[in-house]
C-alpha cells in the first residue's frame, strides 16, 4: 500500500523546467529520501506533493488524493515541515500549537497537543515565547505542529539545514521515533548523503529536475557505487599523462576504482609519490553513487545553498 504515488509529475516555469517527468512511489511507513544538490527541483516537488502549487503535467496520489484534483484535500491530510522558519517567536508554543490547529481545523487541538509536547518532553516551556527555544526545542515543537492533524504523510523540506551536528543527530531520531510511534510515512528532502543513508529506507537522486536513480541504499552503492581514490597534487602542471576514471580539477584527481586499497599503489606509481600532497581513500558510498552518476559532487555543486543557509541562520540570530 502507497502513502505516495507519483507519476510523470512536472514544473516548468515559463521555458525552464525544474521538475521533470519525475515517477516513484512511496510505501506506507516508509522513510523516503529525496536526495539532490542545490537547484536539483527538490523543493519544488516538495510543493507539488504537498498541493502548494499545481504540477505543468503529471500527478501524484498523496493520502488518496490527487494533487492536481483535490489539492485541499490532501493538504488537510499531511503534514509539512520546511527548512525556513515557520514558528512566530513573539508567541509562545501553545499559541503557535493553536494558530497551527487553526490553519489545519484541527478540533480536539488541546489534547492532542498536550499529548504531543509531553511525547517530545517539551511540556513544561509550553507558556514560554518560542523566541527562547533552543533550536531543539524549536525542531520538536515545528515538528509537533506538523503531527497534529494526525497526517498519514509528513514532508520535510531540508529537515537539518544549517544545524549544528548534536541538533541534526536529535533531528534524525525525532524522525526515527515518529515514524515508528506515530506510523507516519515521511518524505524528506536532503543534500546531505550521511542523512539520506542512515535514514531513508529508499533514496531518489534527483539532479536538473529529473530522478536519476531509484532504490535502497544499498541497492544504489552496489549499482552505482564504487571506491574513489582523492589525490593532491603538489603541482598539477606535471601531471602529463591520462588517467582511467579520473575527474581533475585544480590540483585535486579524484579516481573511480572497484577497490582503492588493491589499485592505491599503481596509482601513486603512476603519479609518481614525489608530486603527492596528499592521499584520501573515500569507500563506496552516496556520494561516490552521485559522482559516477553526474560527474560531480553533491557538495561542490552546494557551495552557494550553504552560504545562503548560513546568512539565514546569522540573521535569525
Ligand atoms: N517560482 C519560480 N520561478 C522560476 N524558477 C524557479 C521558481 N522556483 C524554483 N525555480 C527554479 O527551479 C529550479 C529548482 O528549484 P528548487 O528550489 O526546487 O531546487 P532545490 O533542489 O530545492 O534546491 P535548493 O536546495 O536550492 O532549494 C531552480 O533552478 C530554481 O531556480
Amino acid at each position: 500500500m502507497y502513502s505516495i504515488e507519483v507519476k510523470d509529475l512536472t514544473k516548468r516555469y515559463g521555458d525552464f523546467t525544474a521538475v521533470d517527468h519525475i515517477s516513484f512511489k512511496v510505501e506506507k511507513g516508509e522513510i523516503f529520501g529525496l536526495l539532490g544538490p542545490n537547484g536539483a527541483g527538490k523543493t519544488t516537488t516538495i510543493k507539488m506533493l504537498t498541493g502548494l502549487t499545481p504540477p505543468t503535467e503529471g500527478d501524484a496520489i498523496v493520502s488518496g488524493f490527487s494533487v492536481k484534483e483535490k489539492p485541499i484535500e490532501v493538504k488537510s491530510r499531511i503534514g509539512w515541515i520546511s527548512s525556513e522558519v515557520i514558528l512566530d517567536d513573539d508567541l509562545t508554543a501553545w499559541e503557535n500549537l493553536e494558530i497551527q490547529a487553526r490553519l489545519t481545523g484541527v478540533k480536539n487541538w488541546k489534547e492532542r497537543s498536550l499529548d504531543l509536547l509531553k511525547y517530545f518532553g517539551i511540556a513544561e516551556f509550553k507558556d514560554r515565547k518560542t523566541g527562547k527555544f533552543s533550536t531543539g526545542m524549536r525542531k520538536k515543537l515545528e515538528v509537533s505542529m506538523a503531527l497534529l492533524n494526525s497526517p498519514e504523510v509528513i514532508f520535510m523540506d531540508e529537515p537539518t539545514i544549517g544545524l549544528d551536528v548534536n541538533t541534526r543527530a536529535t533531528m534524525w531520531n525525532l524522525i526515527r521515533e515518529i515514524n515508528r510511534d506515530y506510523q507516519v510515512t515521511i518524505l524528506l528532502t536532503t543534500h546531505y548523503m550521511e542523512e539520506a543513508d542512515s535514514l531513508c529506507s529508499k533514496i531518489g537522486i534527483i539532479n536538473k529536475g529529473k530522478i536519476i536513480a531509484l532504490g535502497s541504499p544499498e541497492e544504489l552503492k552496489s549499482r552505482y557505487g564504487g571506491d574513489m581514490i582523492e589525490i593532491e597534487l603538489k603541482e598539477k602542471d606535471k601531471l602529463k599523462f591520462d588517467i582511467q576514471n579520473a575527474i581533475i580539477s585544480d590540483s585535486r584527481v579524484r579516481i573511480k576504482v572497484n577497490n582503492a586499497e588493491s589499485s592505491l599503489m599503481d596509482i601513486i606509481k603512476a603519479i609518481g609519490d614525489n608530486n603527492i600532497k596528499t592521499v584520501r581513500i573515500q569507500k563506496s558510498s552516496l556520494d561516490t553513487v552521485f559522482i559516477n552518476l553526474t560527474g560531480g559532487s553533491i557538495e561542490e555543486q552546494d557551495f552557494d545553498a550553504r552560504k545562503f543557509y548560513a546568512m539565514i541562520r546569522r540573521a535569525r540570530r
